[in-house]
């Protein structure tokens, strides 16, 4: 069972409803889930005084539990409901808390709140005056926990249906939903933490973890690592910092190939003048090529579109990013090729695949099914999927990474990873991994630039 699994509301409805059919309880379910969660609070919070909001369905069944468990270990804990308990199991936690349930629009304020109101239930927003009275309790506690998902956001898409205060912790139950790493909803949620509840479960869709990576063979020479090749145009910037990424990341050998041969920079890049398109074919017609990016700084006039077309024909690996893909979206002659790693953001991602339907996941999913191409959908949540319905989330990237630049960077780590590895997902998921831990690794207010000089710490961590 994978602990980085995503589900959706269904799909944990569906693992729920398995783990019924193969002999558990429903209500021992729910015993285990409160159980988890009030010892995830009690090592947070200790004896300090506890109120816990219990809604209508099984996520206030929960809290009921938890309230019974938290009293069992010594905590002063008061519990307010909104409405009556609907559901077998969650009148069964309810019956078992003896002490008395106040009107959640009333309760006094506590050092301590839990929301149990919602789970993967909440079918709309919550009414305002109950999600003003969630905020003025959520935002006068110390320490606030969400159980499973803070109440208002929606679980499978991230979208916030009602106003919902920032907590501090939320335990998710089972498993994680899209929710926790989706923006908007994943900057409410504060800390994650699982609480797993031993059930199997079925997901092709993982937060992104942490990659295992190794030094280079014992016998590796430069173009045993890879020979990464990078098109470069009008903006030199931008594929000078593409370039020393992939150098950066793993690769043997960096070759940048371009209009201009620039003063400073990096002396380990091999810098080779290509003034127009016909040129680029013959510095492309080398097999130990084995990733080719095109699209930082490329432009989008006439040769631009040229060079992406011989970059195109070559039949090397491709990352494809920027301008490359501004130009794929605009020109119906040009095609995506299948097995590429294309990295948009909103707006590249709009321009080629249309306003999409659905989640970010859901977008992301259809993109690379419908382009045979690894699709890095890139923002302040980061979603990778590859052709074969495989998907990994990063949620949790620094948002000092809206910066210039720092989407050539991601460019060339996914070219220098592709040369490492020459799988596209694996290259695109380690990528998105070092690229975000390189960022955390960066003081506040770094540029672009800074992340290069932190790829080899990231590197290092994952050896
Ligand atoms: N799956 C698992 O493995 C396990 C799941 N567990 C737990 O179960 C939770 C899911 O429980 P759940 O399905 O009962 O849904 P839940 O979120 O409690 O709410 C549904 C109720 O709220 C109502 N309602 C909805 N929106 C509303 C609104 N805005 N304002 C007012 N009412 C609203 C809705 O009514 P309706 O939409 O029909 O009007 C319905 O009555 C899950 O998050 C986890 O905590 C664990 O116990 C064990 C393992
Ligand atoms: N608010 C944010 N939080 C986390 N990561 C972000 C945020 N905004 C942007 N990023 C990341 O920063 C990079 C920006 O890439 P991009 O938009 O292509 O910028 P540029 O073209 O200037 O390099 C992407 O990897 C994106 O995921
Ligand atoms: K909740």
């Amino acid at each position: 069972m994978s602990v980085d699994a995503i589900l959706t509301a269904a799909q944990m409805r569906a693992a729920e409803q398995a783990a019924f059919d193969a002999g558990v309880e429903p209500y021992a379910l729910m015993e285990r889930a409160g159980r988890t969660a009030a010892d995830i609070i009690w090592r947070a919070g200790h004896r300090r005084d506890l109120l816990i909001l219990c809604g209508p369905g099984n996520n206030g069944g929960d809290g009921f539990v938890i309230a019974r468990v938290m009293r069992e270990r010594g905590v002063p804990v008061r519990v307010a409901a909104l409405g009556e308990s609907r559901t077998d199991s969650a009148q069964r936690a309810k019956a078992a808390w003896d002490g008395p349930v106040e009107d959640m629009m009333t309760a006094a304020p506590a050092t301590q709140i839990v929301d149990a109101l919602f789970g993967t239930g909440l079918s709309r927003g919550l009414d305002d005056a109950v999600a003003d009275r969630l905020c003025a309790l959520v935002n006068s506690a110390a320490a606030s926990y969400a159980v499973d998902l803070p109440s208002g956001v929606e679980s499978d898409g991230g979208a916030v249906l009602s106003t919902v205060p920032s907590f501090g912790v939320t335990i998710a139950l089972g498993a994680w939903k899209p929710a926790h790493l989706l923006q908007p909803a994943s900057e409410l949620c504060g800390r994650l933490i699982l609480a797993p509840l031993d059930i199997p479960l079925t997901s092709d869709v993982q937060r992104l973890s942490a990659p295992h990576l190794t030094m280079p063979a014992v016998d590796a020479h430069k173009y045993s690592r890879g020979l990464v090749a990078v098109v470069g145009g009008g903006m030199a910037g931008a594929s000078l910092l593409a370039s020393e990424a992939a150098a950066r990341s793993g690769a043997g050998v960096v070759r940048r190939l371009a209009a201009d041969i620039p003063g400073g920079g990096t002396h380990a890049i091999i810098h080779r003048k290509v003034m127009h398109a016909d040129a680029l074919a013959g510095e492309l017609d080398d097999q130990r090529i084995v990733a080719l990016l095109v699209g930082p700084g490329l432009g989008l006039d006439a040769d631009a579109r040229a060079r992406l077309g011989v970059a195109l024909d070559s039949g090397h690996p491709l990352v494809l990013d920027a301008d490359a893909l501004t130009l794929l979206g605009k020109d119906d002659t040009l095609s995506i090729p299948s097995g590429a790693i294309l990295t948009p953001h909103e707006g590249e991602f709009e321009r080629l695949f249309g306003k999409l339907p659905d989640s970010k996941i859901d977008r992301a999913r259809a993109a690379a099914k419908a382009s045979g191409a690894v699709i890095v959908y890139k923002g302040a949540d980061s979603v990778v999927a590859a052709p074969d319905g495989r998907v990994a989330v990063e949620g949790r990237a620094s948002s000092w990474l809206s910066t210039a630049g720092t989407g050539d960077v991601l460019a060339g780590l996914a070219a220098g990873r592709l040369a490492v590895t020459c799988d596209p997902f694996r290259a695109a998921c380690e990528a998105v991994w070092l690229h975000a831990d390189a960022a955390w690794r960066c003081r506040p207010a770094f540029v672009a630039d800074d992340l290069l000089g932190a790829l080899p710490a990231a590197i290092a961590a994952r050896l």
